[in-house]
């Protein structure tokens, strides 16, 4: 059997530092996560209280999660992130980045001086936190471009269909393909179609605001969804972007093959069921741009 003198050392031993907090959010104990590579020696805090030493939004959602566990009596798992600046009384030994931790909420069947506890083990997480934030890059763009993938602009498309039944706020859907790319893969290779279609992302990025979005749709295909955009507003920065194309592209053109795009504009209407019928809509007027001869601009 474990003695008492035993079973401290093994609280002591434990690789992830774990609290007793109180209620009020007060720190009646602290055991392990000692290691100094993953965590700040959090026994300075012992008889201190939460609000004191965090900001008072963060302190609110610490006593929230306490009050949280100690209700559900199940164990609660909470992702969040903190500094050792953002606590007072850490000291400066330990991460120098702020850590992501993974909390572990469990109530407990005693008091102290008459107040409920919780369990708090907090792990860091910090190196599963920037993998998942990785893939997450790696899932939603595009490889070649490293503009958004189609999955990334329907789930973002969704979004803001939304936004527009909700709010009527105007959103500019714009699909444009590369003119005579097989053409260019044909007489030049396939890796100087390639640098076109780079060419064309590193000349559409610099025109978009923040909460414009653009992916490549897939092959030579490219969307570019403007949000807050009239249609007015919309085909003027189509004949930006198809002017500045016409320059960036000019070096890949093959005797009279011209390298432009074909590009058709619609924004979302009230008649519309979804952000497909908008996508269509444009995508019809695309055709209609090629059909017209090439580096066209057609809104529907
Ligand atoms: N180099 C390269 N070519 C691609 C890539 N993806 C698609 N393509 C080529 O792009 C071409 C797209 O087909 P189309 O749009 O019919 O060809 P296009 O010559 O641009 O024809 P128009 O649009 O009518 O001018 C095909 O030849 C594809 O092989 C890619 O990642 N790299």
């Amino acid at each position: 059997m474990i003695d008492l003198q035993q079973m401290t050392a093994v609280l002591e031993a434990l690789p992830d530092p774990a609290f007793i907090l109180s209620r009020s959010g007060k720190y009646v104990a602290v055991f392990g996560g000692r290691d100094a590579r993953y965590y700040h020696d959090g026994t300075g805090l012992i008889g201190m209280y939460i609000s004191d030493l965090v900001k008072p939004d963060k302190a609110e959602w610490f006593l929230e999660r306490i009050g949280l566990a100690l209700e559900s009596r199940k164990l609660l798992v909470e992702e969040y992130e903190l500094s050792n600046k953002d606590v007072k009384g850490l000291p400066d030994e330990g991460p120098e980045d702020p850590i992501w931790f993974e909390g572990r909420i469990q109530a407990l069947d005693f008091k102290v001086d008459g107040e409920s506890l919780v369990l708090w083990v907090a792990s860091n997480i910090s190196e599963r936190h920037e993998i998942e934030i990785r893939l997450r890059e790696l899932s939603d763009t595009d490889q070649l471009t490293g503009l958004f993938n189609r999955r990334k602009l329907e789930h973002d498309l969704a979004l803001h269909f939304e936004t527009f039944t909700r709010h009527a706020v105007p959103t500019a859907i714009l699909i444009f393909d590369v003119d005579n790319l097989k053409k260019i893969n044909d007489s030049e290779g396939h890796h100087v179609g390639d640098e076109v279609l780079l060419a064309v992302a590193n000349t559409c990025r610099p025109e978009l605001r923040k909460t414009d979005i653009a992916c490549r749709f897939g092959g030579d295909e490219f969307v570019v969804c403007l949000p807050n955009t009239e249609p007015d507003r919309a085909l003027k920065f189509a004949e930006r972007l198809q002017r500045n194309l016409r320059q960036a592209l000019s070096d890949f053109s093959v005797g009279d093959i011209a390298a432009t795009i074909s590009l058709g504009a619609a924004n979302i209407t009230s008649e519309d069921r979804s952000y497909e019928d908008t996508l269509k809509r444009a995508d019809g007027a695309l055709y209609e741009a090629k059909r017209l001869g090439k580096d066209k601009i057609v809104t529907a």
